[in-house]
């Protein structure tokens, strides 16, 4: 029991230590309190010699203990004893009045800040020595005055037990005050260790865990955040601020990355990072905000195998307590962006030819419009539409006609000018807008152009044949911006049927 107990202690005392230096401190003025009510006492029996002759050198000991071994057992088992020493001074001095042997009591209370029962123990051990040995003097005629009668072993054993239910209270409370101490400034050590950044899991005494109510509480806390952040499907990590030191990962930052927290890489120096000092301008950029945090930010990171990944990321600075730390959290958007541009892709863009398709045409005929409102810039259009395309469909099937489009839409690209959109509209069907085409002799010279184009002769790598092909063309000049650019579509549109009324393969202007 008694081993357990200092094993105990052992556990106990670098936690509670902080409490204890501070009662050294504070026994120290309280001996030099009693030193003072010694010296007050004096008078009384004139007792100055006894007063000085141990009230001085009890508190300076005191005093010089609690400087060199401040928090130390000794100078806290000094100060038990030194209180004793001061209660038995004030009995003498008052000469042995009942009344002042409550001074023992009350000071053995005071003993309590140092949060320790050795103290309390200490104290008692101190009151007993003191009863046997001079008692036991007294009984064998030595001229002290300890007990006001002869019977001395009787009187002593009451001494012993009227003292011990109280002393054992008080030791009791002791060892509670203890453990409340502990409690506190374990909680405090481990808030403390949580800021710096050590997330890792701990590996708590189990004795512990159900009787201190506030590490319990920290500790579970704790053990959540981990598994919230284990658990979280996107990659998260907490930096410190100052070395840029990764001090907690998860799974999801594995998997991303492959870094790891054990690699002790700095994530400033990473390879994280493509761009050298992005990492810098980021933590620049948190500084420089209010709220600390930085939210949806597209950015390229490296993996540990030199991958590139489009991240989206949230950065948060927490700089209210030293060490400062950032939570990362990275998502790969990689899969996002790529079907975000497939369905632009789709959404502007003819899936056979991969041209503009009607959508983009529209976009270009207004953008054209309002460059006409705007600045008087004209515009044209062109309406492209292949001659006898049905035959070669019939004839060949609809994968060579797939193929006649297709080829005719690069030879299309390559015919336009970079300004210019060329667009599939449907079937054999296409559409060109011509920026800064007022001239109807030059919109016809650049249809023609797309119309010799599309005459070269194109060879069948599956058959060996080759196709003649031919293309009839209607053209429209807009000058007014009264004009709505549908019905230059439209003009063009008539002009084309004219052209393929008048023989194919010939361009005419509506
Ligand atoms: N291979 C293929 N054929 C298509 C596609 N879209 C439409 N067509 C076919 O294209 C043909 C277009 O016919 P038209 O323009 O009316 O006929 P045409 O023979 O070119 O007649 P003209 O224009 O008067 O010379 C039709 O047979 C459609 O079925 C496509 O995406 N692929």
């Amino acid at each position: 029991m008694i081993r357990r107990l200092l094993a105990a202690e052992a556990a106990f005392d670098p936690f509670v230590r902080p409490y204890r230096e501070r009662a050294d401190r504070i026994m120290v003025r309280m001996s030099l309190f009693l030193l003072l009510v010694c010296l007050a006492l004096a008078p009384l029996r004139g007792t100055y010699l006894s007063a000085l002759a141990i009230g001085l050198p009890t508190a300076l000991l005191g005093a010089w203990l609690a400087r060199q071994h401040n928090g130390a057992l000794i100078t806290r088992l000094f100060m038990a004893s030194g209180f004793m020493v001061f209660t038995a001074l004030i009995i003498h001095q008052t000469g042995g009045d009942i009344e002042a042997h409550f001074s023992a009591f009350g000071l053995i209370g005071v003993l309590l800040y140092y949060r320790d029962w050795r103290t309390i123990v200490m104290a008692t051990v101190v009151i007993y020595l003191h009863h046997l040995l001079l008692g036991y003097a007294q009984w064998r005629g030595s001229p002290i005055y300890v007990f006001d009668n002869t019977h001395f072993w009787a009187t002593f054993a009451i001494h012993v037990l009227y003292f011990l239910p109280f002393v054992g209270m008080m030791s009791y409370l002791a060892i509670w005050l203890r453990r409340e101490g502990y409690d506190d400034q374990h909680v405090i050590a481990l808030a403390q260790q949580i800021i710096r950044g050590d997330l890792t899991q701990d590996a708590s005494a189990p004795g512990e865990r159900g009787q201190m109510p506030l590490i319990d509480a920290v500790l579970t806390m704790k053990t959540r955040l981990l598994n919230l952040i284990k658990v979280l499907p996107v990659a998260t990590a907490v930096v410190r601020l100052q070395d840029s030191q990764l001090v907690a990962t998860n799974d999801a930052w594995h998997r991303l990355f492959g870094l790891r927290v054990d690699t002790g890489q700095s994530l400033g120096e990473a390879s994280l990072w493509p761009q050298p000092g992005q990492w810098q301008a980021l933590v620049q950029q948190l500084q420089a905000r209010q709220d600390r945090s930085i939210r949806d930010l597209l950015a390229t990171l490296r993996n540990s195998d030199g991958g590139l990944i489009a991240c989206k990321l949230a950065l948060t600075l927490h700089d209210d307590v030293a060490p400062s730390m950032i939570i990362l959290v990275a998502e790969d958007v990689t899969l996002h962006q790529e079907a975000e541009r497939a369905m632009t892709r789709l959404a502007y863009n003819d899936v056979l030819t991969d041209l503009p398709n009607r959508v983009s045409l529209h976009a270009a005929l207004a953008q054209a419009s309002e460059a006409l409102q705007q600045h008087g810039t004209p515009y044209a259009v062109i309406m492209l539409d292949l001659d006898g395309f049905k035959p070669i469909n019939d004839r060949h099937g609809h994968d060579v006609g797939d193929e006649v489009l297709r080829t005719l839409g690069a030879r299309f690209s390559h015919v336009k000018r970079p300004s210019d959109v060329v667009a599939r509209l449907g079937g054999d069907e296409f559409a060109v807008v011509l920026h800064d085409c007022g001239d109807p002799q030059v919109a016809q010279q650049v249809a023609q152009r797309f119309v010799d184009a599309s005459q070269s002769d194109l060879h069948l790598a599956a058959t060996g044949q080759t196709l003649q092909l031919s293309l009839s063309a209607g053209v429209a000049t807009v000058t007014s911006s009264q004009e709505d650019p549908l019905a230059a579509l439209k003009r063009a549109d008539v002009a084309l049927y004219r052209a393929k009324a008048e023989g194919k393969c010939c361009v005419r202007l509506g």
